[in-house]
């Protein structure tokens, strides 16, 4: 019988769309099985969905043979999975916060301080390194609300856009841990399975690729020609075409997400007109 590839999705919750869409992305279809577990139509991979808390441990048992976690998870639980691929998505900090009013000196603040947190052991190794000595209160979730009722006098919580600590009057003063979705993988996979992963591997790196990257098109005068393609590497070079109208080229390109609105006015500036922006399905390298 050919093998499968189990992978760990979070059930429902912050990673759960993101791991789908990167599923999508890479051509797999998933068919509506179970709420629990479903499989892949074109694709030998079966879907668990489970807590995003379990994941580590699921991937190291070999329950799963893979699994997409945060970084902040992956580290919480010390679990002997290896990091197959950073995925770039659900960016997030893992930080300490005070109230907003209290005066903040440095890090010598939390000395004899209570944190709540449900990150205990990346935080107790924070605090380590720093030398200090503060207690650690571990709760499961609703953090924030810890020092507005009394239970510490600060958290170490997850941030993003920071909203959730300015409702409930908190302010963020350290950061320990700048943390992504994790790929992490059973450190046994049989050859078979590896196979299978690499080709998942490879998927993933070309729609990564295809977000990162922009098709450009745009027309050239034939005498500013040179000074335009030096603006536009391309993927081995920019693909130039002679237009109808004579004197004029058409170029077409790829160019970096990153690199994209300063290489567009530079281009403008030396003469292109009729500038189109596509994007990438996917890009093979
Ligand atoms: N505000 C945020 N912005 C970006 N990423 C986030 C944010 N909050 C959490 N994450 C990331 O998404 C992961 C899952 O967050 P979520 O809040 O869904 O977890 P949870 O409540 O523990 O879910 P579960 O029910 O599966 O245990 C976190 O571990 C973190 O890596
Ligand atoms: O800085 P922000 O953008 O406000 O994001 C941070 C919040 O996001 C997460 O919670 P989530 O909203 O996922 O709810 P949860 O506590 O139910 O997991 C996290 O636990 C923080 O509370
Ligand atoms: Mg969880």
């Amino acid at each position: 019988m050919k093998d499968i590839l189990k992978i760990a999705v979070q059930k429902s919750g912050r990673l759960n769309e993101k791991s789908m869409g990167l599923l999508k992305e890479c051509g797999i279809k998933i068919n509506n099985g179970g709420k629990l577990m479903s499989t892949a139509s074109n694709f030998p991979l079966e879907i668990f969905y489970l807590r995003d808390d379990d994941i580590p441990q699921y991937v190291a048992e070999g329950v799963a043979d893979i699994g997409i976690v945060g970084e902040n998870e992956y580290l919480e639980k010390q679990q002997p999975v290896e990091i197959i691929n950073r995925t770039g998505f659900s960016k997030c900090r893992l930080s300490l916060a005070i109230k907003r009013e209290e005066a903040y000196p440095g890090l010598e603040w939390f000395s004899g301080k209570r944190i709540a947190t449900s990150y205990p052991v990346i935080l107790k190794s924070f605090l380590q390194k720093n030398n200090i000595d503060a207690t650690v209160e571990v709760i499961s979730g609703s953090v924030e609300i810890a020092p507005g009722i009394g239970l510490a006098d600060a958290v170490f919580d997850i941030v993003s856009t920071g909203s959730t600590l300015l409702a409930n009057g908190l302010k963020e003063v350290e950061v320990a841990l700048r943390s992504e979705a994790l790929l992490i993988a059973n450190t046994m996979l049989n050859r078979e399975k590896k196979e299978i992963l690499d080709k998942l591997l490879f998927r993933i790196e070309a729609a990564k690729s295809a977000k990162q990257n922009k098709y450009i098109l745009l027309n050239a005068p034939n005498e500013k020609l040179d000074s335009i393609i030096a603006l536009l590497p391309g993927m081995r070079s920019p693909t130039v075409l002679p237009l109808a109208d004579e004197g004029w080229s058409s170029v077409h390109s790829v160019i970096n997400e990153d690199d994209f609105w300063e290489v567009i006015d530079q281009l403008k500036e030396k003469g292109a007109e009729g500038i189109l922006v596509c994007p990438i399905e996917k890009m093979i390298v």
